[in-house]
C-alpha cells in the first residue's frame, strides 16, 4: 500500500516505465565510521561529509517524491522487519562471524544484539559496532586485546547507500543479489530479510538467489520485457550471469539475456557506470566504449541455455528488443571531458518515466547534450553522495514501475 492507500504490487519489466515506487537508503552513521584507513577496503574514494550526504540524499528523495513517486526507505523497512522475532533471530545470526571475531566476542556480540530494540539492532546492522563500544564481554579475550578500540567487531555498511546493487525486482519477483565485495556482502543478508519478514513483501515470489554465484544490480539492465543484459567485470562473474539468466528463464522472466564483458576497473564498477537508459529506445553510454561495448546472447534452449556471439552490443540488444535501432545519444564528449564525466556518474541515470532522468548536476556537459536530444534532465547535486562511486541509478532501486 502506498501512501494514498491504492496498491502498487511490486513490478517492474523495463528501465524507464514510469516509476511508481522505490526503494532507497537514507546515509546515516555507517558513513561516520570512513577514515582514510579504511575507506579503500570499504569502497569508498574520499571521507564523505556525512550532513552535507544526508542533505543531498533528502534533495533526490524529495525530487522523486514531488514527482508523486513513493520512497520507501531501507532503514524504516529493516526496523519494521526486525518487530518479527524469527527476523530479529536471522539478524543476529547473519552479523555475527566466529571467523573474524572469535568465539568470546561472538558470544559478547549476540548476547548484546539480542537484547537490544529493533531500532538499536537495526542501527547496529547497518553502522556496525567498533570493539569499544560493545559492553565488556566477561572473562579475557585475545582478539579483543589485540585489537583496537576502534576496530570494527561488525563491520558498517557504507555502501547500503547504493540500493541498486544489493536486489533487484524483475518482473514481480525480487532476486537477492549475491555481493562479490567482502565489504558488501552484509548486504545482502539484510535485503533478504526485509523481503522475508516484511508484510509488504509477504506475497512476492523469489527470483535467484542470494548465495548464488556473484551477481550486483548495478550490472543488471531491463532493456525491454523479456530482455535483461548483465554486465560481467569485477562484480558480476561468468557464473553469476549464466546461473541469473537460468534463473530469469525458468521463472520465465526473460526470453533473452546479453552478457556483456566489462573492463575490470574502478571507474567500470558496473555495467550502469557506463550505460543507462533513458527512454524506450535509447541509452546514454560512454563514448569510449560505444564501439567496442560486446554481448553474448543466452536464450533457454531444451532445458539448457543456447550461447551466441560475441556480436557488437547494440546490435544483439535491439535484436533481442525487436527494434530496427538501439539510440545511442552522443554524448560527443571530448575524450577527457567524457572520462572525468563518467567517472562522476555521468552515464548513471535513473529514469522517471521514458524520456525523463534523474542526473548528477556536475556532469554539465553531458546533461547538456542528454537535453539537446529530448531528455528532460532532473538534476540534483551529489558531490557527497557521489565520493562512494555512484550515481542516481545506483542509489535507487525500482520496485514497481508502470508498464510502457
Ligand atoms: N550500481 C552501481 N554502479 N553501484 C556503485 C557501487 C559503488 C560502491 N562503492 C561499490 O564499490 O560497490
Amino acid at each position: 500500500m502506498n501512501e494514498s492507500g491504492s496498491t502498487t504490487e511490486p513490478h517492474v519489466r523495463s528501465e524507464v516505465g514510469p516509476l511508481r515506487t522505490v526503494l532507497l537508503h537514507r546515509p546515516g552513521n555507517e558513513l561516520k565510521r570512513l577514515t582514510p584507513r579504511n575507506s579503500d577496503q570499504l569502497l569508498f574514494d574520499a571521507i564523505p561529509w556525512v550532513d552535507r550526504a544526508q542533505a543531498e540524499h533528502d534533495a533526490f528523495a524529495e525530487v522523486l517524491r514531488a514527482r508523486g513517486i513513493d520512497v520507501v526507505l531501507l532503514h524504516e523497512l529493516l526496523i519494521e522487519t526486525l518487530r518479527d522475532p524469527r527476523a530479529r533471530a536471522a539478524a543476529v545470526l547473519s552479523a555475527v562471524d566466529e571467523r573474524e571475531i572469535g568465539t568470546d566476542i561472538a558470544d559478547a556480540l549476540r548476547s548484546h544484539l539480542s537484547t537490544v530494540d529493533e531500532r538499536a539492532l537495526a542501527e547496529a546492522l547497518i553502522a556496525g559496532m567498533t570493539f569499544e563500544e560493545l559492553p565488556a564481554a566477561e572473562g579475557d579475550s585475545l582478539v579483543r586485546r589485540m585489537h583496537l578500540p576502534h576496530d570494527f567487531a561488525l563491520t558498517p555498511l557504507p555502501n547500503l547507500l547504493f540500493t541498486r546493487d544489493s536486489s533487484v525486482w524483475v518482473g514481480d519477483r525480487v532476486a537477492v543479489a549475491s555481493l562479490a565485495m567482502p565489504a558488501r556482502r552484509r548486504e545482502s543478508a539484510i535485503t533478504d530479510l526485509i523481503y522475508a519478514y516484511h508484510p509488504r513483501f509477504s506475497r512476492s515470489g523469489r527470483a535467484y538467489g542470494a548465495h548464488s554465484a556473484p551477481v550486483e544490480g548495478g550490472d543488471v539492465l531491463l532493456l525491454a520485457p523479456g530482455v535483461v543484459a548483465i554486465g560481467v567485470g569485477e562484480r558480476t562473474t561468468p557464473a553469476g550471469a549464466e546461473s541469473f539468466a537460468r534463473s530469469m528463464f525458468a521463472d520465465d522472466l526473460a526470453h533473452t539475456v546479453l552478457a556483456v564483458p566489462i573492463t575490470q576497473q574502478r571507474a567500470s564498477i558496473h555495467l550502469d557506470t557506463v550505460c543507462t537508459m533513458v527512454a524506450e529506445d535509447a541509452v546514454v553510454m560512454y563514448p569510449a566504449i560505444q564501439h567496442s561495448l560486446t554481448a553474448y546472447s543466452l536464450r533457454p534452449k531444451d532445458g539448457g541455455v543456447d550461447v551466441s556471439g560475441p556480436e557488437p552490443f547494440l546490435t544483439s540488444a535491439a535484436h533481442a528488443m525487436g527494434i530496427d535501432r538501439l539510440r545511442v545519444i552522443d554524448t560527443g564528449l571530448d575524450p577527457v571531458t567524457a572520462e572525468r564525466e563518467q567517472w562522476e556518474d555521468g552515464n548513471n541515470t535513473l529514469a522517471l518515466a521514458p524520456g525523463v532522468v534523474v542526473a548528477y548536476e556536475r556532469n554539465v556537459e553531458t546533461n547538456s547534450r542528454l537535453e539537446a536530444a529530448g531528455v528532460e534532465v532532473v538534476r540534483i547535486s551529489g558531490s557527497e553522495l557521489g565520493t562512494g562511486r555512484g550515481g542516481p541509478r545506483c542509489m535507487s532501486c525500482p520496485i514497481t514501475r508502470e508498464s510502457l
